[in-house]
């Protein structure tokens, strides 16, 4: 039987753990804070900030929100990001990609204070990653660890074939699986849109992970019996519903979970350990900022 991966619930039980330790801070008389940044109107961006805002509420994290017209200069939201930066309220700062075309991307995440960094995407965090003693785990690649770490999925000298070679998921996600650490020692193939024979390295897989954007490629027939997937995409595509699309994964979920020993859903798989793991890091940021010892999930 193909056990189907169940992410709400991994993300639910980080939630209540980490209720602990924001307990353990407030009787520290520390609030742990995080602010989200939003220059977009985009509604998929305006979905999950608001989702994450959610979130925030129903762990007791104080959740500040900036909206910044997507018209306007970049220095406004380089404003807010030194504003912010500055705050002591908050310990955790998030801007929400993309940002509109006439902003730098590279200039805000270097804006960004590295010890408020939760994304994890700061030019020294994915230099510290790289080299072994990441500050923050950026929030996706750490939740797909966790993932693999709740369904007993063992990495260590197993083939991780990763499709996709993004900053924020298939790069980094290759450089922890491959580091010598629990939830490490694996043996990496990073593919890509220019690999040649994409499924002879699926097929040789024992963990396939799909974060290449393009709904459903990744599909049965690409790989062997007893694989484990994990399907980060969460595309949208226009359906005939009430919302007019629809949430698809890279992968064909019916034909690869035919040969799947395990499989993540799109959605409740990736998508809310994604979340999880933002909150993850922001408590880890505030026990850090503010000197004190929490447990961390
Ligand atoms: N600075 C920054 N940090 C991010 O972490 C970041 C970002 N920018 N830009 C966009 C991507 C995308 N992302 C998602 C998070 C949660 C779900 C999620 O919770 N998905 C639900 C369903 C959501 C729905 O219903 O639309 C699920 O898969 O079950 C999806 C996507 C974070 N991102």
């Amino acid at each position: 039987m193909t056990e189907v991966i169940d992410g709400d619930a991994v993300a639910e039980r980080i939630r209540d753990d980490l209720r602990d330790s924001i307990e353990t801070l407030a009787d520290e008389g520390v609030e742990v804070g995080l602010a989200t940044v939003l220059m977009s109107d985009d509604p998929a961006s305006e979905t999950y900030v608001s989702m994450k805002q959610r979130d925030c509420e129903e762990v007791g994290i104080e959740g500040i929100h900036v909206e910044i017209d997507p018209d306007a200069p970049a220095e406004d939201l380089h404003e807010t990001v030194a504003d912010l930066n500055d705050d002591p309220d908050v310990h955790g700062i998030l801007v929400q990609m993309p940002v509109p075309d006439h902003v730098d991307d590279r200039e805000v995440l270097r804006a960004v204070d590295p010890e408020k960094d939760v994304d994890g995407f700061h030019p020294e965090n994915v230099g510290r990653l790289v080299a072994g003693h990441a500050r923050y785990r950026p929030c996706t690649p750490h939740g797909v660890q966790k993932l693999l770490d709740s369904a007993d999925v063992e990495t260590e000298g197993a083939d991780v074939t990763v499709v996709g070679r993004s900053n924020i998921v298939g790069k980094p996600l290759a450089n922890l699986l491959v580091q010598k650490a629990e939830d490490g020692n694996a043996t990496v193939t990073v593919c890509h849109s220019r690999t040649d024979d994409l499924a002879a390295k699926t097929r040789q897989a024992d963990v396939v992970v799909a974060a290449c954007g393009v709904p459903e490629m990744i599909d049965g027939s690409m790989l062997s019996e007893g694989t484990t997937v994990i399907d980060v995409g969460v595309n949208r595509v226009d359906a005939d519903n009430e919302k007019g699309y629809e949430l698809v994964g890279d992968v064909d979920f019916e034909s690869a979970k035919e040969k799947a020993s395990a499989i993540t859903p799109v959605p409740g798989g990736v998508g809310p350990m994604t979340r999880a793991m933002l909150l993850y890091n922001t408590v880890k940021a505030a026990g850090r900022q503010e000197g004190v010892d929490v447990d961390l999930p």
